[in-house]
């Protein structure tokens, strides 16, 4: 832990205030006070980020400690001697009497007077709907803990430029230490936070920054080479790009989404990652006329919805301020309508994956049950099997279901859904008999 110092604690004060405000997510609130402020040193940087993520995630935690007085000043003093700092260490920052009186009683707050939500770092509406799904005291704890924790820095390795071991050997090369992730089977867990994103590696297009989790969610969807695609909702193509490296660069793989922004994200990235596969559109709505067209076609469809993000906190942790119980109705009737339109898409044989990065379960299984009792005509695969048939041993059920706690990845969920084969007499996509 390097010392305490004034210029520091105030910049990460500043940018704290900031963050503090909710007015945009944290990440963004960060990156702009660092454009603004281009002198900062990368150890001053470091710190700054730390502090503002750290009180982010010890949020509700650093409330309760600091009672009426919960300015940004004192969350960040809470945050610092939670730490494990000692008293001496905040001589630099500290002079006041009242203030050395606070720290010492941080120091001496009694956790046990916390709700079991305040100790799992989750607001009391998400910590509620987990414990309703039939979730024990421990399991809630353990999972807001651990979500709660800095999340390690993941890469993907596209195997259509490089190997793995061949990126691992550069990496070392670099004095950077990366090792196999669990599961992925190009996946790479790095130590530390390097910038990877200067390193020829990355702009050439053999790594991208890709959660291990996020990466077996493409295993899921295993495309084959030559096949007809779809990423419904892509996004920026964190999963795009996945599985364009797994078809090969072959087939027609397209990539939808109604925000112009992020699709314009995907370009950059697609450029750099070789792939001619890829068609990215723009779409209206999911039933836009581009869609309705490929009715049927359609091998393989991913449908990574739009969703609460909770299972992201440790990157975002800001979420936990940002979403509500009513935010997540809302994604609820967004969700049911992106799976049934997706569905279409998919021919009788073919395969739908339904995926979020939230923990609330009627986010997940709750919109996949509803889906399957008004689509007899689809079926649910367990994802266990799937995965095994990828070579990957991780069986968490019918469901993929992953947390920092059980698998050290983010916070997903995601369900194989498989279209019947059509038999002779049952109605095609148009209604008339097959
Ligand atoms: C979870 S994010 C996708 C992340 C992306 N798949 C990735 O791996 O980087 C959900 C995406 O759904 C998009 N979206 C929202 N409503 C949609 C709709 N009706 N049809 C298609 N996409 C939609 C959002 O713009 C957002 O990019």
């Amino acid at each position: 832990m390097p010392p305490l110092n004034q210029d520091a604690f105030h910049a990460a004060l500043d940018a704290l205030r900031a963050a503090l405000s909710f007015g945009a997510p944290a990440d963004a609130v960060l990156s702009r006070y660092f454009r603004e402020n281009p002198k900062l040193g990368s150890q001053n940087r470091a710190f700054i980020a730390e502090a503002v993520f750290g009180v982010l995630r010890q949020k509700f935690v650093l409330d309760r400690i600091c009672g009426s007085d919960n300015s940004p000043r004192r969350m960040l003093l809470a945050w610092l001697i939670r730490g494990g700092r000692n008293l001496r260490e905040f001589e630099p920052i500290v002079s006041r009497e009242d203030e050395r009186a606070f720290l010492a009683s941080v120091k001496a707050f009694k956790l046990e007077t916390l709700t079991l939500a305040e100790r799992a770092e989750l607001p009391e509406w998400v910590a509620s709907e987990l414990q309703a799904s039939g979730m024990s005291d421990e399991a809630v704890l353990a999972l807001g803990q651990s979500l709660a924790q800095p999340a390690p820095l993941d890469l993907r390795v596209n195997t259509q430029k490089m190997k793995r071991e061949a990126v691992q050997r550069e990496l070392a090369a670099l004095g950077l230490t990366a090792s196999e992730t669990p599961y992925s089977p190009f996946g790479l867990r790095l130590e530390g936070r390097p910038a990877v994103n200067k390193h020829t590696l990355f702009n050439e297009g053999a790594i991208e920054v890709q959660d291990e989790g996020s990466q077996l969610l493409g295993l899921l969807v295993a495309p084959k080479r030559g096949e007809m695609v779809a990423d419904f909702c892509a996004g920026a193509g964190g999963k795009t790009l996945l599985l364009g490296m797994l078809m090969a660069s072959s087939g027609r793989l397209y990539a939808f989404d109604v925000s112009e922004k992020r699709l314009a994200n995907l370009k950059p990235r697609l450029a750099r990652s070789g792939l001619s596969n890829v068609q990215p559109q723009r779409i209206e709505s999911e039933n836009d006329a581009r869609v309705k067209r490929l009715a049927g076609k359609l091998d393989r469809v991913l449908v990574d919805a739009p969703c609460s993000g909770l299972g992201t906190l440790r990157r975002n942790p800001d979420l936990k301020f940002r979403q509500s119980a009513q935010s997540v109705d809302e994604l609820n009737v967004k969700q049911a309508a992106i799976l049934a339109s997706a569905s279409r898409l998919v021919k009788p044989g073919g395969r739908l994956v339904y995926a979020t990065c939230s923990i609330l379960p009627r986010e997940n299984q709750g919109i996949v049950e509803a889906f399957l009792a008004s689509h007899p005509d689809f079926e649910l695969l367990p994802a266990h099997t799937v995965l095994a048939e990828q070579r990957v041993a991780l069986n968490t059920g019918d469901y993929l279901q992953l947390s920092p706690q059980a698998q050290g990845c983010d916070g997903f969920f995601a369900a194989v859904l498989q279209r019947k084969p059509r038999t002779a007499s049952a109605p095609t996509e148009d209604g008339t008999a097959a």
